[in-house]
């Protein structure tokens, strides 16, 4: 009886895979037929539209009834997109490497896996190879939930004409990770990035109080090298785990459990509106009483809500302060508009980063 059930309910799933096949390659055959007309208005056409994906990917939420999930569905979706867009043409991301990182989980995460995600060692060479033109974006680190920002990105917009073509945002879980040739009795010395250690502060006073932290360039890096010692073990996330065959003794040892980073698309590309968009600028002013009320004032006079705000020392002599700033909107948006005529007449330079969709996954 239940055997005859289970037949019944796999045949009526063999239906449903041959319609799902049958649909998925119908949308991708009209994703081929988008490609042509691109290709017809524009020889030097741009295939990938992220605020078109981020409105396929808003409406699949918000239309999804259940019983997956909204991000399941959404993920799903990315993936049929990303193949799509693959088809249309390839897609070269560089990020910040080695394999494994959490910057590689963030490019896949926003293009799927049908994008070729190419590792960089640092993070001005992420901003170098799509200046270049050798890859089509760039993902980059800007900022942790625990940690703050990552000075080092922000820094590289100040000396790039790079635009800024989309966020994501990735829930970070950090592993104690050990190789098959660790003495775990013996753990004297534990690698991992200065972020990461960091965002592992407590836990690491608490059960390993006497063994060294070592900050490496990436938690990859640290996966790999404790391959070759017996003494130590690493800190790094799922990816590296699995990239390096290394054993989790610990897992989410991160001391904030809603520990995020978010991670920017950087590209040649002005993204047009989606309906939920952002904004990133850089404005410079002097030194003087009121510099950072002057802009403030500017948003709060027409409502904008911000969402961030840095400052960076400038690298000129000329300016003091440099502020990085991102608010809601977009900057064809008409009272956008305004917003940054009203701070080009405070400022004593403006540079927009780009307007893009908020984060949608
Ligand atoms: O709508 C487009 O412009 C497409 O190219 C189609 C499509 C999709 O598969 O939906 C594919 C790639 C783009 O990045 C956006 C959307």
């Amino acid at each position: 009886m239940t055997d005859d059930k289970l037949t019944g309910l796999r045949k009526s799933i063999d239906k449903l895979d041959g319609e799902i096949l049958k649909l998925i390659s119908d949308r991708a055959r009209c994703a081929q037929e988008v490609a042509q007309v691109k290709q017809q208005e524009d020889s030097d056409a741009v295939y990938y539209r992220p605020e078109r994906e981020a409105q396929v990917l808003r409406r699949v939420m918000e239309r999804n009834d259940g019983p997956l999930g909204d991000e399941e569905m959404a993920r799903l979706f990315r993936e049929i997109m990303s193949a799509c867009l693959a088809l249309e043409e390839p897609v070269k991301v560089a990020f910040l490497g080695p394999e494994g990182t959490f910057t590689q989980q963030a490019a896949v995460k926003h293009f799927g896996h049908s994008a070729v995600c190419v590792p960089m060692s640092a993070i001005d060479e992420v901003f170098r190879e799509v200046t270049a033109g050798a890859v089509n974006y760039g993902v980059v680190p800007v900022e942790n939930s625990t940690e703050g920002v990552v000075s080092h990105t922000l820094d590289s917009f100040m000396d790039s004409n790079l635009k800024i073509c989309g966020e994501v945002v990735l829930r970070i879980h950090q592993n104690m990770l050990v190789s098959e040739n660790t003495r775990r009795n013996h753990i004297t010395r534990i690698y991992s990035h200065a972020q990461s250690l960091a965002q592992c502060r407590k836990w690491l006073d608490a059960h390993w109080p006497m063994a060294e932290r070592v900050a490496v360039n990436s938690n990859a890096e640290a996966a790999r090298r404790i391959k070759g010692e017996w003494n130590s073990a690493a800190i790094a996330g799922d990816m590296a785990a699995e990239m390096y065959g290394l054993e989790k003794i610990a897992e989410k040892i991160e001391d904030q459990p809603d520990n995020s980073t978010r991670f920017l698309i950087i590209g040649n590309q002005d993204v047009q509106i989606s309906g939920a968009d952002k904004t990133s600028i850089v404005v410079s002013m002097r030194n003087q009483p009121g510099a950072l009320h002057a802009i403030l004032e500017v948003f709060q006079v027409h409502n904008i809500d911000l969402t961030r705000i840095e400052t960076r020392p400038s690298r000129s002599g000329t300016w003091n302060y440099v502020f990085f700033i991102d608010f809601s909107g977009h900057i064809d948006d008409p009272v956008i508009k305004i917003v940054l005529e009203r701070l080009g007449e405070r400022a004593n330079d403006l540079n927009v980063l780009g307007s893009y969709p908020k984060g949608v996954l």
